[in-house]
């Protein structure tokens, strides 16, 4: 089953074609990667999918439903949640409160039953706190659940990031660069996270990453952009014997 598709899906600024006619179907559970040299259109593609940008033309789909025009946030209410290749986190909140912001969404309580903190605002508080630990045990952050996000490693940052998006309980979740500054076993390990909570979740999950061989020892599916295009698109094995890649990486 399709959860995420975009046809033909083009991003011009001004003279420039940042992303040129570009497809893509997700489906259900799918670990998939994005990759391809800098400057090659990646982030435009998640904005574009993310409602960041709006495409200069093309159709998204999510779960059978446009989302073009749709806000990010409204896409979030969707069931699409994503990181950014730079850190956006909270800085002055704690780690559990960061992700809580992204749970109340979702939360069902109305604004009266807040402001005067009814039975079922202190019930539905503590089930918010609960699932937020959960969250952040996930990542074995639990013991980090009340320092300030600013006062956080950075490897921890970055997963905070990733706890932060699943809390808004996603269908799909993009993931820009995740492992952006980590060391090799921050890395390992968060590979292995991201592979385990595409299980435990049952979400489908695409992929932003620079190291080739990350990519390739988790996604099923790869697709290679160039200058705003799709050149490849097959598994790990596939990719990493294609000409045109190898030529897009090295160069001539
Ligand atoms: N807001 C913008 N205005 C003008 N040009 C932009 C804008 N955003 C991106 N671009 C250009 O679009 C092209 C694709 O950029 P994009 O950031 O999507 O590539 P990328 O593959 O994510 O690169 P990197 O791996 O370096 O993050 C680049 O030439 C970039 O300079």
């Amino acid at each position: 089953m399709t959860v995420l598709s975009a046809k033909n899906i083009t991003m011009q600024f001004g003279g420039l074609t940042a992303v040129d006619q570009f497809n893509l179907e997700l489906s259900a559970n799918e670990l998939v990667g994005l990759i391809g040299p800098n400057g090659a259109g990646k982030t435009t593609i998640f904005n574009m999918l993310t409602g960041v940008y709006v495409p200069t033309m093309g159709e998204i789909m999510l779960n059978d439903q446009s989302i073009i025009k749709k806000t990010p946030h409204e896409i979030v209410k969707l069931g699409a949640s994503r990181t950014f290749q730079n850190i956006r986190l909270f800085k002055d909140l704690t780690a559990v409160e960061n992700v809580k912001i992204a749970y109340h969404n979702f939360i069902d309580y109305n604004m009266v039953q807040g402001m005067f903190r009814t039975k079922k605002f202190w019930t539905e508080e503590k089930k918010a706190h609960e699932e937020c630990m959960k969250l952040l045990d996930i990542f074995d952050m639990g013991e980090y659940a009340d320092t300030l996000a600013k006062n956080l490693p950075y490897g921890q940052q970055r997963k905070l990031e990733i706890a932060r998006a699943l809390a808004s309980d996603p269908k799909v979740l993009m993931l820009d660069e995740p492992a952006a500054g980590m060391n090799p076993n921050e890395t390992a390990e968060l590979m292995e996270t991201i592979h385990f909570i595409r299980n435990k979740f049952d979400i489908t999950v695409l992929l932003i990453e620079h190291d080739m061989k990350l990519v390739m020892g988790i996604c099923e599916r790869i697709i290679v952009v160039d200058y705003g295009k799709t050149i490849a698109e097959g598994t790990p094995d596939e990719i990493k014997n294609n000409p045109d890649v190898i030529r897009a990486y090295l160069g001539d």
